[in-house]
């Protein structure tokens, strides 16, 4: 099979994880290509008036890993970095995470190489409807359900679930999921990613018998993500002492006021402007002393060249891919001293709640918000047991565990839907 369409160094991650995965499960070499290379793969252009008047085409992409579940499911992403092999590998990690939740879904993840910062509303608006108009011949409720992801949000998934509506004459919430309340979504669905994050941080906690409000946090990336992963450890009682953005790092050993970093970045768009007076260096804060290191940014920041210097007891994975496969090796060989939440479990309770809110756009049926965060502590406890149960029983990282999990979901539905002999 020819893949070279597919590269890259995060598609190089996602790649190498898998034939780790692969060789402890002892997959038989003519499987793997069938369960680690997507199932279709699209790009599109996208032409929009700029404000100035110009034509510009961006690029975007949307990637279906399996659909042997159900639908593929994953988020919308517009950033400068965005290519074929950064979406399918998000696509392929969407998959295990799917599986490892026992969730009826394959993985997607769909972009657009932009640098949303840069566009004025009227053009993000024109963007996001050209890419869902381009993408209509590819998704469908029961075929590829979108959502956000970095650099996206509800106001996008509202343009996407209009643009396809327009097209079909009928409202179909069911399109998209992290929708506005106001258009079909779901309680919960915005905190739920970031509230996932806490509550697995908090049986981590528990886990190694550190108690919340004696513990230390440092977050990097503060977009939905990162901002109520910080607020929700804060509830919890752990003292924020680090967080940064692509704009500027903040480090305050005595605490730093996390609603009033919100109320910063709700009117400037970004941290820089915070304080002078705490500001580090964004390598610098990763390395600090912490109980919780939460990167919920951006891929490979824990790279060989610092997973030696970490010195946090949790690394709790929001960002997807934040860990290369170097630095896994080496922070398997700290085990005793770090205890990591890989992304796949750590950042789940954003797919999850997707999925109530698909269910509930499907029922016409919409639950409380205790209903949602009971429904998804429940799906994110079973996992975190099943992912330590398995670490210690085959002696191996969770991260390998928790993929080990997803990967035999997968395959498991493939064999007995006839496609491995
Ligand atoms: N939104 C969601 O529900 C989910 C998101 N994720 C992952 O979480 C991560 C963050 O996503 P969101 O919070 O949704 O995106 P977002 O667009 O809301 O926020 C991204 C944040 O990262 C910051 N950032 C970007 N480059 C950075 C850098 N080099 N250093 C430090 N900070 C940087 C931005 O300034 C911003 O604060 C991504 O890896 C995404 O794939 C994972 C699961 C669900
Ligand atoms: O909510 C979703 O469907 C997907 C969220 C996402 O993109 C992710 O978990 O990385």
């Amino acid at each position: 099979m020819n893949t070279a369409i597919y590269s890259g160094p995060v598609f190089e991650m996602a790649k190498q994880q898998f034939a780790q995965v692969a060789d402890h499960l002892d997959i038989r070499e003519m499987d793997r290509d069938r369960l680690l290379y997507p199932k279709r793969a699209m790009a599109v252009s996208c032409p929009i008036h700029r404000d100035d008047g110009r034509i510009e085409v961006y690029q975007g992409y949307r990637v279906q890993h399996h659909l042997t579940l159900g639908p593929t499911k994953g988020g919308t992403r517009f950033a400068p970095s965005v290519d074929i092999g950064e979406i399918a590998a998000l696509a392929i990690w969407m998959s295990w995470k799917c599986a490892l939740a026992g969730l009826p879904y394959g993985g997607a993840k769909g972009g657009i190489t932009v640098d949303p910062y840069k566009l004025s509303p009227r053009e993000l608006e024109a963007l996001s409807r050209r890419h869902m108009q381009e993408m209509i011949p590819f998704v469908g409720p029961h075929t590829d359900v979108m959502a956000p992801d970095m650099g996206t949000n509800e106001q996008v998934m509202a343009w996407f679930m209009d643009t396809y509506s327009m097209y079909q004459g009928q409202t179909i919430n069911e399109i998209v999921t992290g929708k506005p309340i106001s258009a079909g979504g779901t309680l919960g669905r915005r905190e739920a990613t970031g509230r996932g994050v806490a509550y697995l941080v908090g049986r981590a906690l528990e886990h190694l018998g550190i108690r919340a409000d004696r513990a230390t946090a440092i977050v990097q990336g503060f977009g939905n993500v990162g901002s109520v992963t910080a607020y929700s450890l804060a509830k919890r009682g752990v003292r924020i002492i680090g967080v940064s953005d692509h704009t500027a790092a903040y480090y305050d050993p005595a605490g730093l006021d996390v609603a009033e970093l919100q109320r910063h970045v709700g009117k400037h768009g970004q941290l820089a402007g915070v304080s002078a007076e705490s500001l580090i260096s964004a390598s610098e804060l990763l390395v600090r002393k912490c109980d919780v290191l939460v990167p919920a940014a951006i891929e490979r920041v824990i790279t060989s060249g610092n997973a030696s210097k970490v010195k946090c007891r949790i690394l709790a994975e929001g960002a997807n891919g934040p860990t290369t496969p170097e630095a896994d090796a080496i922070l398997y060989q700290r085990t005793d001293e770090i205890f990591v939440l890989p992304d796949i479990l750590c950042n789940a309770g954003g797919v999850i709640v997707s999925y109530f809110e698909w269910v509930q756009d499907l029922q016409r049926l919409f639950w409380e918000e205790t209903e949602v965060f009971d429904r998804l502590y429940r799906i994110l406890e079973r996992s975190f047991q099943q992912t330590i149960a398995r670490a210690k029983h085959e002696r191996i990282s969770h991260r390998m565990a928790a993929m080990a999990i997803g990967v035999n979901v997968v395959q498991a539905a493939k064999r007995t839907r006839g496609l491995f002999p």
